[in-house]
């Protein structure tokens, strides 16, 4: 990159860090945009006259709120609700709403400002957001979750609707809450619409929307393979995390003939050499999701397996990992060891889960990497696919949803790749996924004016 070049980014950046004080997560995710798109900037004039890139990474909105529930013990208890809505230009905003100690204004504007590059590469016409809590619904009885759900919607409805916000889950929110959620959206407005997506399947839910995000996550990463000259099958496979992304990325690897042998969550990591099989993963699903326990008790169930205590699985020896619990879980020295144990491919399951630092080694050593706007969008994606079906009146089969989000993930790896290749032998999924996320929305943000 030419001395010019450098020094714009920079520029560029020092006025994002002036005007985002303290927002480490949100500059660290316009970083990795910035040094793609300034230098398409320059080759795209009409982008840079327009300061396109500027206006993206101001939220167009964002709201924050009190939220005040009553705890078992009819203690009162008062959480931070937040939704940012980022970018509206090709659609209603859409993204999922976190609830975990750590949230913060940051995070949902790092989160929300991937969405508004991954909703734009599904080809569907869905803007990006992102919301959520500092709640922590670890430990909380049903009753408790579904009175903070309840006082959360009673605000966060006067900015959402069908036509202008569609939230749906993340981080600590999945069937449950959604369900609390849309039942209170329901008493207040007396309307019976989609709102939200990830909702069941009795009232207005996809098929496949629960599996999307593992499942798609998996087809992207098969597509990469594919183009580079390998193929999922037998690959020893790391993935970190346990909710939803994690285990259906499990169950979409052993579909494919791969052999995860990993699993992990906020307090360690299990390794089991003989491999996760459909066994082992239905104990982790009852576990995870009904009994809410702790990822240790896989170690206690099966003797071939270790527990690590407060420890990530990137020391295992495997051919491919699959970072799908939080953000920046895998640092150079982990990225470092994987490398120098044969690691080939990494694919985010979870939002901006590798370092910028893991981000450079990858890079250097031209190891296969997806960032998780391009592979983790078929979970948004049938998000999309659920709004159609409501705004239809009607359900497709799961065949019919799983052939689409199949199709979309083919389609982003097309789109990533026609500006991310790079020579014969690599594509930068970076570059390509940021390019062909922005062209449509800078498009869309030329022809509406300035707004
Ligand atoms: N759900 C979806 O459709 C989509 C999710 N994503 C992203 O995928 C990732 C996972 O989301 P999802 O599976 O839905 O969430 P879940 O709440 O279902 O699961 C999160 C998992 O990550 C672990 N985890 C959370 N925070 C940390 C942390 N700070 N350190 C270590 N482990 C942690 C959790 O462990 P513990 O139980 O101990 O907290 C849990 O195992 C997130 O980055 C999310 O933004 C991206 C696209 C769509
Ligand atoms: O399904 C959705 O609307 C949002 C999914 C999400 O939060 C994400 O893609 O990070």
């Amino acid at each position: 990159m030419s001395k010019n070049m450098t020094q714009a980014i920079d520029a560029f950046m020092q006025s994002i860090s002036a005007r985002n004080p303290g927002e480490t997560e949100f500059i660290q995710a316009v970083r990795e945009v910035a040094e793609v798109i300034i230098p398409f900037n320059e080759e795209n004039k009409k982008y840079k006259e327009a300061n396109i890139l500027e206006r993206m990474c101001e939220p167009e909105r964002a709201v924050i709120f009190r939220v005040p529930w009553v705890d078992d013990q009819g203690r009162n208890q008062i959480n931070r609700g937040f939704r940012v809505q980022m970018n509206s230009a090709i659609g209603p905003y859409k993204g999922g709403l976190r609830f975990h100690p750590t949230v913060n204004l940051s995070i949902l504007k790092f989160l929300a400002f991937e969405q508004v590059f991954k909703n734009s590469l599904t080809t569907l016409p869905l803007g990006g957001g992102k919301g959520g809590s500092d709640f922590d619904p670890k430990g909380k009885s049903d009753a408790e979750v579904m009175r903070f759900c309840q006082s959360f919607m009673t605000e966060l409805s006067k900015h959402i609707g069908g036509f202008t916000d569609v939230p749906a889950g993340d981080i600590g929110v999945g069937g449950r809450e959604i369900g609390y959620m849309f039942g209170q959206y329901k008493r207040l407005r007396n309307e019976f619409s989609g709102v939200l997506t990830g909702k069941g399947l009795q009232y207005g839910g996809s098929l496949i929307r629960t599996e999307a995000t593992g499942y798609g996550t998996v087809y992207f990463a098969d597509e990469v393979l594919k183009a580079h000259g390998h193929s999922m099958h037998g690959k020893v496979c790391a993935v970190s995390g346990s909710g939803n992304v994690a285990q259906y990325t499990i169950e979409k690897l052993l579909h494919l003939g791969a052999k995860p042998v990993t699993v992990s969550d906020s307090q360690g990591y299990v390794y089991d050499p003989e491999g996760i099989d459909e066994e082992k993963l239905a104990f982790i699903k009852e576990l995870k999701n009904e009994k809410r326990g702790r990822i240790s008790e896989f170690a206690g169930k099966y003797k071939s397996a270790t527990f690590y205590k407060e420890l990530t699985p990137w020391n295992a020896k495997i051919d491919l990992a699959f970072p799908c619990a939080t953000q920046n879980e895998l640092p150079d020295y982990d990225m470092q060891t994987l490398i120098d144990n044969g690691c080939i491919g990494v694919f985010e399951g979870a939002n901006m889960p590798t370092t910028e630092g893991a981000l450079d080694l990858i890079r250097k050593n031209r190891i296969l990497f997806s960032p998780g706007k391009a592979s983790n969008a078929g979970g948004v994606a049938t998000s999309g696919l659920e709004m159609s079906q409501n705004s239809m009146r009607l359900s497709w089969s799961s065949e019919e949803v799983d052939k689409k989000l199949k199709e979309i993930m083919v389609s982003i790896h097309e789109n990533c790749e026609r500006y991310g290749r790079i020579d014969d032998d690599y594509v930068d999924y970076v570059k390509g996924a940021n390019i062909a996320g922005y062209v449509k929305v800078a498009d869309a943000m030329l022809a509406q004016g300035h707004v």
